[in-house]
Order: C-alpha cells, then sequence, then structure tokens
C-alpha cells in the first residue's frame, strides 16, 4: 500500500507551542481523525501538510513528493477546507470565489462545482465575507472537493454547520472514499463523525502524539467488566486503567485476553460492556 502522507521527525515552533518532533504515516485509501483537545495542534499539523505554515525541521511528503520540492504539484492533488486560506479573498462573492480557485487547478469541475453549490443551498452571489459561519464551511468544503483531489485534509469540516448539511457532507465523504486512491485527514470533535467515517484515530496532546488506532480495533478492545469479586492478580496490572469495588468492576483495554484469564481463574463475568469512543480517549489523555 502506497503513503498518501509520511512525516518524519517534524517540528513546528510557535512561541509558546511546539507541535512535534513527531512521525506519521497514513496509507492510502484510509481516513485518519486527528483528536485532542483545543490547541493540541491539529490544525497546525494540517497547515504544515498543506504547506500554508513552514515547519522548522522534518520531513513531510504527500503522496510521495517532498512539499518542498514539489509544492504546486503537491497542492494541486489537495483538498483543504481549513479556516484562513480565503481570508485574502473575502470581498469576493462566493461565485467570484470559486472562479479564482478554478484558476488554480487543473482539474477544476465546474458542473461539479455547481451541483455541490445547489445541494448545499448556497446564495452565490452572496460575498464571501458575508456568509455565516456555518455557510463558509460549506463553502470552504465544496471548494476542497470540486477540483477532484487524492487527498483531503479538512479542519474541523462539519463545525458551525445545519444537520442536514453535516449529513449530507458525510454521505459526500463517504462516496468520496469509494475510490480506494483516496485519502481523508481531518481535525474533528465530533464522535458521529469519527464513528461514521474515520478509519484510525490519531491522538494530539500538546503538540505531540499520543497514540494512534485503528477504530473498530480499539473499540473492541476497551470494555467495562463487572466481576463477581475482585482477583488480587489484576491490582497492579497495565491492562487494567480502573477499578472499583463496589460493585466491583474493572476497565480494561485488553477485553479478550481478560477474559480468558478471569474465566482460568473461576471468576465469574456479570457483565461487558464497551466503552464509547469518548471515554477511551479520555482514558488514553490521561496517561
Ligand atoms: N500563528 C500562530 N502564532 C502563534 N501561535 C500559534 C499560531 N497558530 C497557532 N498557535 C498556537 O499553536 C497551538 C496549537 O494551535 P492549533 O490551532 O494547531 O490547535 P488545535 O488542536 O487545532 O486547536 P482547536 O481544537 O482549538 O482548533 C496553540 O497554542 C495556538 O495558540
Amino acid at each position: 500500500m502506497k503513503s498518501a502522507v509520511e512525516i518524519q521527525s517534524l517540528v513546528k515552533t510557535y512561541n509558546n507551542f511546539k507541535l512535534g518532533p513527531l512521525d506519521l504515516t497514513v496509507e492510502e485509501g484510509m481516513v485518519v481523525a486527528l483528536l485532542g483537545s483545543n490547541g493540541s495542534g491539529k490544525s497546525t499539523l494540517l497547515q504544515t501538510i498543506m504547506k500554508l505554515k513552514n515547519h522548522d525541521y522534518g520531513n513531510v511528503k504527500v503522496l510521495g513528493m517532498d512539499i518542498n520540492e514539489h509544492e504546486v504539484q503537491v497542492k494541486e492533488r489537495i483538498g483543504y477546507a481549513g479556516g484562513g486560506l480565503y481570508g485574502a479573498f473575502n470581498q469576493l462573492t462566493v461565485d467570484g470565489l470559486a472562479e479564482l480557485v478554478g484558476h488554480w487547478y487543473t482539474n477544476w469541475d465546474q458542473a461539479y462545482y455547481e451541483r455541490l453549490i445547489n445541494r448545499y443551498d448556497i446564495n452565490r452571489k452572496e460575498k464571501f465575507a458575508h456568509c455565516s459561519m456555518g455557510t463558509k464551511k460549506k463553502v470552504e468544503f465544496i471548494l476542497a472537493m470540486a477540483h477532484h483531489p487524492k487527498l483531503l485534509l479538512l479542519d474541523e469540516p462539519t463545525a458551525n454547520v445545519d444537520m442536514i448539511s453535516q449529513q449530507r457532507m458525510r454521505e459526500d465523504l463517504s462516496l468520496f472514499m469509494a475510490d480506494d486512491q483516496h485519502t481523508i485527514v481531518m481535525a474533528t470533535h465530533l464522535q458521529e463523525e469519527v464513528k461514521q467515517l474515520c478509519d484510525y484515530i490519531c491522538l494530539l496532546d500538546n503538540g505531540q502524539i499520543k497514540d494512534m488506532f485503528e477504530k473498530d480495533e480499539v473499540q473492541y478492545r476497551w470494555a467495562r467488566i463487572w466481576l463477581s469479586h475482585f482477583p488480587d492478580l489484576l491490582k497492579d496490572d497495565g491492562r487494567v486503567w480502573q477499578i472499583e469495588e463496589s460493585p466491583v468492576q474493572i476497565v480494561t483495554n485488553q477485553l479478550s485476553e481478560l477474559e480468558k484469564e478471569l474465566q482460568q481463574q473461576q471468576i465469574e463475568i456479570i457483565h461487558v460492556k464497551h466503552l464509547d469512543l469518548h471515554e477511551i480517549m479520555e482514558y488514553i489523555l490521561q496517561l
């Protein structure tokens, strides 16, 4: 499988913040959610991959090309929807902006742009500066999609977007992923988005990648188990993340392993409940 994004030893510093050093590989055909609290570095990472911000150290390759050596070819293949890209042009109407952006891309598809404008019920004559926050998000999304990129970098694409449009965006993203050479990296705070769209979760914490895991696998492994009595053997076990005594219950990130061991020790499992993604993330981020 080819890499859509390959990052090695990346460092980007601001006065009071340092992203990295971090390594990250995203395979073609994957949807990766960047999760992390406010200020953890998600937007900075996306902007660095898009080369809207220059990094201090490290290498960033997109679709096999170094972003410093092949900036134009790389940008041609990325659809970026995140704040700030159109700030300098926000006195243009939506159509005016599309005309400008359309010139940047050899693959610009005016018919597809028009379909999306209608689908999301956008007033194409409105100045971008006057669009509501949600409408701006939808316009950014449409402009990112309309040149048929290979890689989508999306920074909270559905924030402030109405529910029907959110659902349509998820449908359009699922359709985009029908091509197995397509890839999405998206920053999000929405569990629903992660559940519906993402294959992998990359957890950022204070500029560092804390963990990266396959969504389905992690949800299968993490569970709360209610037990007939507490097995002393599990007291200092790294697979046990929380213990409560009344009623006896543990939280583990290795469900099937522990189930077998508990059975061997003849400890009755009364009930097993898989954790929600947000609960899993809370445990991991507390590490
Ligand atoms: N242009 C800048 N100059 C100085 N510091 C910046 C700049 N842009 C971002 N930062 C700082 O970098 C850190 C990471 O910001 P970033 O926007 O990447 O976080 P985030 O994870 O996307 O947050 P959120 O979830 O709130 O969108 C923050 O501390 C922010 O203040």
